[in-house]
């Protein structure tokens, strides 16, 4: 069998953990090729691939990023190209493919496998916002970053007597700051799951520092917005590829709270701090067992799936349940953290 492995989407720790599984699996157990398409769906659409034997793939375990390097492509141009990734799947003689990516990556392998072509995929994502699997690789890493800074943020503000608003990934959901926030012990966990009141907030924060703390966290999801009328807010457009923009929900959270409170408020941005470098002991497992059983599912020929962890087993699920929608953050899971914030 031959078969063609790719990432796609931001990257996230874990990826050349997939890879470097995938040909194992492939090259040392079923005596398969395995080609890596460069750059994401671009180098599927433009045949850009490089050869993938052991010795590609050794030493790339606890690497970060992605051997093989990732890229965005315009939704359209995907769509517009679905026979010109089919003609060079063909030509190469490629059985199988297995795209690596979030929720949109898995969109573009839905609609690929829907015209044909034999796709099995395989979740990641920093967000864990994919609903068909209980968690991604990666977000176990992300967690791990914030959580570090939050920690190191927590004495550094309570020397300067500072509110600090710590800004983290997570666009729809809200899952690195509520764990991460959990983790660390955050005063306040902001989640574009429930819209913040900021008079809320502010009493919240406000109230930390009338029974004599001296310092607050306040963790917020970068996709995090004000409930509707109740505080101006700057938004930031889209982007080429379709993605919100953001204008830095941190920055205006300290700004209305500095005004608020009377106390010096920061902004703090981990950024793409929380997706770089090696990936967590957890993220290396989950994201070499995928890479296991997306190469047996594509022996078995069980295409248009894509893996999935539930409970402790690896699952295929079909790619058509994986895109139907965000997981998000359920009341209940942030009820669990609301008492001890
Ligand atoms: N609805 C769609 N139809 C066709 N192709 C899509 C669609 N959504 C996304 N894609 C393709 O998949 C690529 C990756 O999607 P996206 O940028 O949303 O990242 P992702 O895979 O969701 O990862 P992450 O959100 O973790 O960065 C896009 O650049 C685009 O080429
Ligand atoms: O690297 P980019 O294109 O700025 O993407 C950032 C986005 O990607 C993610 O890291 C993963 O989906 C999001 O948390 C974040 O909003
Ligand atoms: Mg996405």
């Amino acid at each position: 069998m031959r078969i063609g492995v790719l990432t796609s989407g931001g990257d996230c720790p874990g990826l050349n953990a997939v890879i470097r599984s995938v040909v194992h699996r492939a090259v040392v157990d079923h005596g398969d090729e395995v080609v890596g398409f460069r750059d994401g769906w671009r180098g599927l659409l433009e045949g850009d691939h490089r050869p993938l034997g052991l010795e590609d793939v050794a030493g790339i375990l606890a690497t970060g990023g992605t051997i093989l390097g990732s890229s965005r492509v315009q939704p359209a141009q995907l769509r517009d190209g679905v026979e010109r990734a089919k003609e060079h799947v063909v030509g190469l003689g490629i059985d199988a493919v297995i795209p690596i990516g979030g929720e949109g990556t898995l969109k573009a392998a839905r609609l690929l496998s829907d015209a044909g072509l034999p796709v099995v995929g395989v979740p990641k994502t920093i967000d864990n916002d994919i609903t068909s699997t209980d968690v991604t690789f990666g977000f176990d890493t992300a967690v791990g970053v914030a959580t570090d800074a939050l920690d190191r943020l927590k004495t550094t503000a309570e020397s300067h007597q500072r509110v600090l608003i710590v800004e983290v990934m997570g666009r729809h959901t809200g899952w690195i700051a509520l764990n991460s926030g959990m983790a660390a012990g955050a005063h306040a966990i902001v989640v574009p799951e429930r819209p913040f009141d900021i008079e809320e907030l502010t009493e919240v924060v406000g109230k930390r520092f009338a029974d004599g703390k001296r310092f607050a966290i306040v963790v917020v999801a970068e996709g995090a917005k004000p409930r509707e009328g109740t505080m101006a807010f700057e938004t930031g457009g889209t982007d080429v590829y379709g993605h919100e923009r953001f204008a830095g929900v941190a920055r205006q959270l300290a700004v209305e709270l500095e005004q608020r409170l009377g106390k010096e408020a920061r902004p703090v941005i981990l950024g793409h701090v929380q997706r770089g470098g090696t990936p967590s002991a957890y993220d290396r497992v989950l994201a070499t067992r995928f890479g296991w059983h997306a190469v047996e599912a594509a022996h078995r020929k069980e295409f248009g799936m894509m893996t999935a962890l539930r409970g402790n087993d690896i699952t295929l699920v079909p790619l058509a349940d994986a895109v139907e929608q965000l997981k998000t953050v359920p009341e209940d899971r942030y009820a669990e953290v609301e008492c001890v914030l």
